[in-house]
């Protein structure tokens, strides 16, 4: 490499017709962007393909490369051959390697993306599509197409599935209604992070994605459920980061911060966010241009986000287990969505809502059973799993039958919910019990004050973290390191 100029290699497949041409073409136009090719690998379906001449290739080495196929239409047939006789020889290749996406046919075109984006090909490759113009020049545009993204967001459109009911605003019990027009008049005010309380299975998630997004005009939501994020990725997941970061990170990458721009970040259960990560969010989100750095750069950046954050904790647990900082930002729009027991003159809505949306065979009446038994069962639960309780009942009485259940078939149902219910009624107070202030969020944070407790109680038994060490046998330094990790 010299001057800016790369050297590398091109992968293309040999056409008929005008290809060769093309070729010449791509090789001064990549030279013009300041790649040099020192080689071309040749993909020749058959010995009697056209070759580039040499005015084409100058001092260009050619290397001959025999594809047969049986079908260079067939995904998988060109897939195959490209696996077995092509990505082999490319891991001896020296410099980057580029490929001539358009060379071939457009299922040869689909596989180059795909073995791309799956990391089949040598780190740092390029794309490169060209395209013969009707004037009888040619252009070549680098390939920007990032299918990893693109499929995640296919997935998000697939799991936001269309049966599924956007939250119904409309409420009959008081409190429901107040803490829904609250949220109303809050999530009209741009740049404002709103905070959104309510136990788990109140239908957080669901509020927040067709009914806060729509509100604010910013149907994209992109929601973050932070708990899942692995802890050593949580930062460069967020923010992003650039090419050589850490090792691992191959290319530079947008962080759901740039994913979400021009719509709400929404960051669900967001005390399970590492402590160094909620510090960082707090920069950006006191920064009205929302400003932030992928990781490993010094360029700063800025995303035209809303945030909305949610968590299934009450006021004064989240207060402990989040930054101050955070806390402080965040709670200045706080709505509480109370729990399916406090509005129980909602229940039959509810019940509605969640049989319609559970019923998966056709066959299964759209009508929700109703009887009397039912409203007393429904109304003497405490229903701690809010909707995940209709859900249940719902699954149980589809279960029975694949017509409207009959009230005595329902009957039979409602029994085998009680009994269920009442389990997880029991798991639910000896989980209080067991979880003994080590939180109910991620595994992850559960363990991590586990061990700060341990090594705390390790200094006291001990009288200071020196002489704990020598007792346990371990470094002083990570003894202090479990025992401070975040402030309880
Ligand atoms: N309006 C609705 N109608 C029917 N079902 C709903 C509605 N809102 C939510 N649900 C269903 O209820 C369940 C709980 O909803 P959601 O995940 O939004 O709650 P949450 O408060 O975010 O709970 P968690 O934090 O446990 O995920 C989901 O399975 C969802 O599909």
């Amino acid at each position: 490499m010299s001057g800016g100029v790369t050297n590398g290699s091109l992968l293309t497949w040999a056409s008929l017709g005008g290809g060769p041409a093309v070729l010449g073409d791509v090789l001064r136009l990549l030279r013009t962007r300041k790649v040099r090719i020192t080689r071309v690998l040749y993909l020749m379906q058959s010995e009697d393909m056209p070759l580039p001449t040499e005015s084409d290739l100058g001092a260009i080495t050619l290397e001959r490369i025999l594809v047969p196929l049986a079908d260079p239409t067939h995904h998988r047939v060109i897939h195959d051959a490209v696996r077995d006789r092509i990505l082999p020889r490319l891991r001896s290749l020296d410099g980057v390697l580029h490929v001539n996406v358009s060379s071939g046919t457009p299922a040869m075109h689909a596989v180059w993306l795909v073995l791309h984006a799956g990391g089949a090909l040598p780190m740092g490759t390029l794309l490169w599509s060209a395209q013969r113009l009707r004037t009888g020049q040619t252009r070549i545009d680098p390939v920007d197409f990032p299918i990893d993204t693109y499929l995640a967001e296919i997935r998000r459109g697939a799991t936001a599935r269309p049966k599924e009911a956007h939250f119904d605003p409309a409420s009959r019990s008081a409190r429901r209604r107040q803490a829904l027009d609250t949220l109303a008049r809050y999530a009209r005010l741009p740049r404002a992070p709103l905070l959104v309380l309510g136990e788990r299975g109140t239908g957080k998630t669901r509020l927040v994605e067709t009914f806060v997004g729509p509100l604010k005009n910013r149907p994209k939501v992109i929601t973050v459920t932070c708990g899942t994020l692995d802890p050593h990725l949580a930062m460069s997941m967020l923010f992003g980061h650039v090419r050589g970061a850490f090792t691992g990170a191959e290319r530079d990458r947008k962080g759901f911060i740039e994913e979400a721009a021009g719509g709400v970040l929404f960051l669900d259960e967001v005390q399970d966010l590492e402590r160094p990560v909620q510090r960082q969010l707090v920069r950006t989100l006191q920064d009205p241009e929302r400003r932030f750095r992928r990781v490993g750069e010094a360029q700063e950046r800025n995303a035209d986000v809303e945030v909305v954050c949610a968590s299934h904790l009450s006021f004064e647990a989240l207060r402990k287990r989040l930054d101050p900082d955070l806390f402080d930002r965040l709670s200045l729009l706080l709505v509480e969505i109370p729990p399916l027991r406090d509005c129980r003159e909602d229940l039959r809505d509810d019940w509605t809502r969640v049989w319609a949306e559970a019923r998966s065979l056709e066959e299964l009446s759209p009508e929700a059973p109703w009887s009397a038994a039912i409203e007393r069962a429904l109304k003497g639960d405490p229903l701690p799993g809010n909707l995940r309780d209709l859900q249940r009942l719902a699954l149980i009485l589809m279960a029975r039958g694949s017509t409207a259940p009959s009230v005595s078939g329902a009957e039979e149902g409602l029994l085998e919910w009680t009994a269920l219910q009442a389990r997880f009624h029991a798991a639910e107070r000896k989980g209080a019990t067991a979880t003994n202030g080590l939180g109910t969020g991620a595994w992850d944070g559960r363990v991590r004050a586990f061990k700060r407790r341990l090594a705390r109680a390790a200094r006291r038994e001990h009288g200071s973290y020196v002489a704990a060490a020598k007792a346990l046998g371990v470094s002083e330094r990570m003894l202090r390191e479990h025992a401070k990790k975040e402030k309880e």
